[in-house]
């Protein structure tokens, strides 16, 4: 802790396990940081086991925090999401000048976002809507930033922000992303593939385990094994580790003795919410947050296993089945990737917000849950074509996913048949054939809605919208 009187470069309010942490990021890449709680204790225990590692000015009170800093002044809060998130800024607000910077580094809605924005922009005030991943060790020692806002705070805080992020080859894994929202849209999204990627690697581990007979133990070890390769990602690296553990109390896996039953703070049910009201297809993160869903409906489970008996999966070790499942999950990966970047191109369109799609996949390289070895290439796929239609259609891509074609059937056709449920592997390999698809059978659904509705259809030789006079003689005139 600092005993002068000099300004601090930059404030944090919210010292919970993220708030902290960042603040000691700053303090320890030289920025003289002020830090503020709502429960003066936390500041209080920061400074005390902290205050060595850099220049930390502790604050009582938010106006205290506010006439500690240097001008135009940069505030982080990284308070809970919400309700939280406005009593904070409504409290600062009237305490700032034009020109000042409030960055909030919470899990915020990018509808929030744009709200805030609009709002302190009135007032003369930045507000830099900033997704932050990488959980309490991302915080601490590098983590990937996404911050919306306008280009102009970025010239401030930028600097900064991109210092404390993580670095790969030297490259930061933090860039302006883009106006208003467009920093907690992103990081919206990043959490839904955050949820799909975990759901493939659970599947994965289920279908080698239950159906392939291996124990944790052995799948821990397969895994190890794919983090040198293709898959090499920070969630297959944890998954080694996690299914590794044995739980001490019972000598068990550890795995089979955690409640079957996954939790959901709610940033892959919004990804998925505007993913409907944007009409983009992302069934990977919409069957990841649906199975967690099930998975915590306890009693249902219960009532369906007593009425219709416990689906036992027979195991059969099969040697190909290690190969077929990591290329499985490998493709149906690169789908749950193909489908979050639709929403981003998407979501650029509806907002103008002119996002660059490989810049993004630049800043997810490090720091955060979702880091992979694969990010490279999407963002080579970007470089290459800037308006892909979809990434599936890059070369590198292309290849990736047909080479596994075989083998993704396969798991697909072995999920199905031993019993073990598989909907992010079954439904990506849908959406891979169903977006080659010559003819899809929405000709017919078209064709029903014509029928109870006289929605009308279009043809495909020639244009114009149609009726068949489906209660009368069933001729077609033009709608
Ligand atoms: N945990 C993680 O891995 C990640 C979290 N995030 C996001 O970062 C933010 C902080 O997360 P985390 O560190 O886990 O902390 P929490 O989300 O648990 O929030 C706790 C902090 O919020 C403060 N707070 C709560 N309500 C209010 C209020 N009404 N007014 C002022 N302060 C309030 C608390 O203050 P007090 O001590 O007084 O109760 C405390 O500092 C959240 O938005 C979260 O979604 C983002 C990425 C990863
Ligand atoms: O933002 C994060 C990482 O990037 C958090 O870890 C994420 O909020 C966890 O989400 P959930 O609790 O819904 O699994």
């Amino acid at each position: 802790m600092t005993t002068s009187e000099a300004p601090a470069r930059i404030a944090v309010t919210g010292l919970a396990v993220m708030g902290s942490n960042l603040a000691r990021n700053l303090a320890r890449h030289g920025f003289r940081v002020a830090v503020h709680n709502r429960t003066n204790a936390r500041t209080k225990a920061l400074i005390s086991e902290h205050g060595h590692e850099g220049e930390f000015v502790p604050a009582e009170t938010l106006d205290e925090l506010v006439g500690s800093l240097q001008k135009p002044r940069q505030i982080i809060i990284m308070v809970k999401a919400g309700a939280p998130t406005d009593a904070v800024i409504d409290e600062l607000a009237p305490l700032l000048e034009p020109g000042d910077m409030v960055i909030d580094g919470g899990n915020a809605h990018y509808a929030d976002t744009r709200r805030r924005e609009a709002a302190l922009r009135e007032a003369g005030l930045h507000f830099v809507g900033a997704g932050i991943s990488g959980g309490e060790e991302g915080a601490l020692n590098g983590p990937s930033i996404m911050p919306g806002g306008s280009k102009e705070s970025y010239e401030h805080v930028g600097p900064v922000l991109e210092a404390i992020s993580a670095k790969v080859n030297g490259e930061a894994c933090c860039v302006h992303v883009g106006p208003d929202g467009a920093g907690h849209f992103v990081k919206m999204v990043h959490n839904g593939i955050e949820y799909a990627d975990m759901q493939l690697i659970a599947e994965a581990f289920d279908l080698l385990h239950r159906a392939g007979g291996l124990t944790p133990a052995e799948v821990a070890e397969v895994f190890r094994g794919w983090n040198t390769g293709d898959l090499e990602s920070y969630l297959v690296e944890i998954t080694a580790e996690v299914l590794a553990h044995v739980d001490a109390e019972t000598g068990s896996a550890l795995v089979d003795v955690i409640a079957d039953e996954a939790e959901q703070k709610g940033t892959g049910r919004w990804t998925v919410q505007e993913a409907l009201e944007l009409g983009v297809p992302v069934t990977g993160i919409a069957e990841a947050v649906f199975a967690r869903s099930l998975s915590g409906r306890a009693s249902q489970r219960e009532a369906a296993r007593a009425a219709l008996g416990v689906n036992e999966v027979v195991a059969s070790r099969d040697d190909s089945l290690v190969e077929d499942v990591r290329q499985a999950l490998y493709a149906s990966k690169v789908v749950a990737y193909a489908q979050g970047f639709d929403q981003m191109r998407a979501a650029s369109t509806e907002y103008g917000w002119d996002l660059d799609l490989g810049s993004t996949a630049t800043i997810w390289r490090g720091g955060c849950i979702i880091r992979a070895r694969f990010l490279d290439r999407i963002k080579e796929a970007y470089d290459r074509n800037p308006e892909l239609e979809t990434l599936l259609a890059d070369d590198y891509f292309r290849d990736a996913v047909r080479t596994a074609e075989d083998a993704w059937r396969r798991v697909a056709v072995k999920a199905v048949q031993s019993g073990v449920p598989a909907p992010g592997f079954v439904s990506a390999l849908s959406y891979y054939d169903a977006l080659r698809s010559e003819r899809l059978p929405a000709s017919l659904i078209q064709g029903l809605r014509d029928f109870f509705g006289a929605h009308t259809y279009r043809r495909t030789d020639r244009e114009g919208s149609f009726h068949t006079l489906w209660s009368g003689d069933r001729s077609q005139i033009d709608a």
